[in-house]
């Protein structure tokens, strides 16, 4: 298979994935932070950390992936301000926080199995790792951190090259910064928040800086740390987090790895980093508080299966904007409908070999695709060619499709056409009367009954449902 190139935010360059373990590969993906729903934005970045998954499985690396929840110390302000967001978001609502994070990290999960996205070895969730969290900032706190009353904060200038994964100066981020009395640095962080005399919060643990909650940066650093080991392969998230997230977990990280003396790459705890960009509408930046809010089941409630978006996500490369608009959901789901045509007839083959000497070229290229950086779109177009080749044998065609959708993850030999006609949320008819009304016009029409075969088209389509006669994707109806 070609040789793996991913593209290094750290260097800004494409690399070669040389493990760190022969044979394995280890990877983090930052996890949503459970206040709200996720939005499909936020999916984006777990589509993408999925198809990294499957393209590391198939060139036979043992996959070890953490997706973490962030259930505590995420606050409203990326840039180390604001409230907490769950606290926040129970302050608001009156639940607890637990019931809170238990409700949304729920809702992540159905989207994430709605999105065909595999499950990762370890869900870490970070209210789980406090103890690690407080031994690890220990670590660190005599060396690089100091106390103030608000917590502790680590010294940015206490670690050699701050900042070099966002390509900014310490000083850069001042203005979107906290202002503390008595930061050292603008760009200095609290790792540990102490409670405010007088308040108390739902989440809060005693330590040795006092009675508080951990720093969101802190938390990934740990669970990182702790379930793959220093340095692991792949640290994956959303472009946001090259700028301040990240580059505080690498500042954490060289801190606890020693600094000075180890590589680049080893002492920022992952050797590669890599950042999916956003998926914007036209307004900007997708958020859950601006605009429509695009949940999944949002798309689905319109008849949109969520396949379809996943589709989506894959014709775009990982780090160019993709925008979205429904129409382009709408020409998606169009093309996997096309796709699932094709692959239907292959569900029933028999077993066959995908190295057969038609799909050869195809194989290649798909290959040489996926490993040039992940470039879904062009290897969505090999598949396409590759389910297009007629006069062949089908077992190995359907190898084939097995092969490439083990990568791509679009379901293609399990889905139907049927499965993919989602009945939209407001409808006022039901799929079996659908069924019925059309197997009775059917009878009509073989009887030559063609009164009563328009009369239960005109029925139909008072409901809102339109026969579709001769649709050449099959599609005998749609709502
Ligand atoms: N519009 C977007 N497109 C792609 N990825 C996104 C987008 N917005 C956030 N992400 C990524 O989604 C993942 C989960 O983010 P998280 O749950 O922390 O939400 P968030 O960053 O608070 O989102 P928001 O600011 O929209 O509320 C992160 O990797 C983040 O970088
Ligand atoms: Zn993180």
């Amino acid at each position: 298979m070609a040789e793996l190139r991913l593209f290094n935010s750290l260097t800004r360059q494409l690399e070669r994935f040389d493990p760190v373990h022969p044979g394995e590969a280890r990877v983090y993906t930052c996890g949503p932070t459970v206040y709200n729903y996720p939005h499909i934005g936020n999916m984006r970045a777990y589509v993408f950390a999925d198809v990294l998954g499957r393209t590391l499985s198939a060139h036979g690396l043992k996959l070890t992936h953490v997706i973490n929840i962030t259930d505590v110390g995420h606050l409203t302000d990326e840039a180390d301000a604001g409230e907490d967001k769950l606290e926040k978001a129970a302050a608001k609502s009156g639940e607890t926080i637990w019931d809170i994070a238990r409700h949304y990290t729920e809702a992540f999960r159905d989207d994430v199995r709605a999105l065909n996205i595999r499950q990762p070895a370890h869900w870490s969730v970070a209210t789980d790792y406090i103890d690690d969290m407080i031994a690890f900032a220990g670590e660190i706190a005599e060396a690089h951190c100091y106390q103030l009353d608000s917590g502790l904060y680590f010294d940015v200038s206490s670690v050699q090259d701050y900042g070099r994964l966002a390509r900014a100066v310490t000083e850069e981020g001042e203005g979107r910064i906290e202002t503390v009395d008595g930061k050292r640095n603008a760009a200095d962080f609290a790792i540990w928040r102490t409670t405010p005399p007088g308040e108390t919060r739902q989440m809060e643990w005693d330590s040795p800086w006092g009675r508080g909650a951990p720093g969101w940066h802190l938390e990934c650093s740990v669970m990182g740390e702790k379930l793959l080991g220093f340095p692991f392969d792949i640290h994956t998230g959303g472009i946001d987090h090259r700028e301040i997230h990240h580059p505080n977990e690498i500042a954490q990280n060289q801190a606890f790895c020693g600094c000075g003396g180890l590589s680049d790459a080893a002492n920022s705890g992952a050797r590669i980093w890599m950042h999916n960009n956003f998926l914007v509408e036209r307004t900007g930046k997708m958020s859950k508080s601006a605009g429509e809010f695009l949940r999944l089941q949002l798309l689905v409630d319109r008849g949109y299966h969520p396949l379809a978006y996943r589709l989506m996500c894959l014709q775009a490369h990982y780090r160019s904007e993709l925008e979205f608009a429904w129409d382009g959901l709408g020409a998606a789901l169009t093309r996997l409908k096309r796709m699932v045509m094709q692959a239907e007839g292959l569900q029933a083959a028999g077993p066959g070999d995908a190295d057969h000497p038609k799909f050869a070229a195809l194989i290649e290229r798909f290959d040489a695709a996926m490993a040039d950086d992940l470039n879904t779109p062009v290897a969505l177009t090999a598949l396409e060619e590759a389910l297009a080749i007629r006069k062949v044998d089908a077992g190995a065609k359907r190898a084939v499709v097995e092969r490439m959708d083990a990568v791509l993850g679009l379901n293609l030999l399990t889905l139907s056409r049927a499965d993919l006609r989602v009945r939209p949320g407001n409808a006022v008819i039901e799929p079996n009367e659908i069924e019925d009304a059309l197997a009775r016009r059917n009878a009509a029409r073989a009887e030559k009954d063609f009164a009563t075969s328009d009369a239960i088209r005109d029925e139909l389509a008072a409901r809102g449902v339109e026969v579709m006669d001769g649709d050449p994707l099959g599609w005998e109806w749609k709502l």
